[in-house]
């Protein structure tokens, strides 16, 4: 079989069903280091990959880049090298003060507040995270005693406009836990190709905080931000192998 065109990856690459799915390409780096046998397989543009076992489960881990179209991109072009289950190891902002940095939100569906979605079906259609898989994750959360949330958050496609403040003050009246800008495209593009999705976001911008120097602390490396990540990491890996006993796939 050919290579996929952006991802870079063909069924051959990989015998891995499951896929993890951060925004970062270095965040893939960090995330070898949960795996056994590592092992990096290329990059190309935001899209690096590898591959690596967790207790005899195979895992691709790919970056989507930031935002929806790369985002859908990567999970077309991984559905064609046979993976069916995609968790997205993201970060996102605060839209509730009990929120703290380093929390971890499992996004049980988002707000479709992208394009990317639209672009596959009507704005009504739901973004929503497989509900099995989402049930695995909080079981974990509480076994592995991790600070997770489960809720709804936004997923968004401008960052530095003008009324992101009311925007965002809007929808935390309406309960939404977080924004990111893949979680939504990941759980609309994954339905519609019956692809299972779910998407765990480490909070690294409290509600109202400085977006500018909390994500510079994040990408310095805080040691909060990293504690999250190491968080959701963990958490989808022990939900990844626990899925992968029940025979589910
Ligand atoms: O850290 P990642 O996974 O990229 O996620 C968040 O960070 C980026 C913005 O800084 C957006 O992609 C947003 O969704
Ligand atoms: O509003 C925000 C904050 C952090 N990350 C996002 O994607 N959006």
């Amino acid at each position: 079989m050919s290579l996929q065109p952006h991802i870079r990856l063909s069924e051959s690459s990989t015998g891995a069903q499951y896929a993890l799915l951060p925004g970062d390409p270095q965040r893939v780096d960090r995330i070898a280091q949960f795996l056994d046998n590592p092992e990096l397989l290329g990059q190309n543009r935001e899209f690096r990959s590898l591959r690596g076992w967790y207790r005899g489960v195979e895992i691709l881990v790919v970056s989507t880049g930031i935002g929806g179209p790369s985002t859908a991109i990567a999970i077309e072009e991984l559905r064609q090298t046979g993976i069916k289950t995609l968790i997205r190891i993201g970060s996102c902002g605060a839209l509730q003060d009990f929120l703290v940095p380093g929390d971890v939100v499992i996004a049980q569906g988002a707000v479709a507040d992208e394009g990317t979605s639209k672009t596959y079906a009507p704005a009504s259609y739901p973004a929503c995270a497989d509900p099995q898989l989402t049930t695995l994750l909080i079981q974990q959360a509480k076994q592995l005693q991790i600070s997770a949330f489960c809720g709804l958050v936004r997923s968004h496609d401008s960052f530095y406009t003008d009324h992101e403040a009311a925007l965002d003050a809007e929808w935390s009246a309406r309960g939404i836990l977080g924004a990111d800008m893949e979680s939504a495209a990941l759980m609309v593009v994954g339905s519609l190709r019956g692809l299972r999705t779910a998407s765990l976001l480490n909070v690294v911008v409290t509600h109202n905080g400085s977006l500018d120097s909390s994500i510079n602390d994040f990408v310095q490396q805080d040691a909060l931000c990293l504690q999250g990540e190491a968080h959701q990491i963990s958490l989808a890996l022990h939900a990844i192998y626990s899925d992968s006993q029940q025979g589910e796939q």
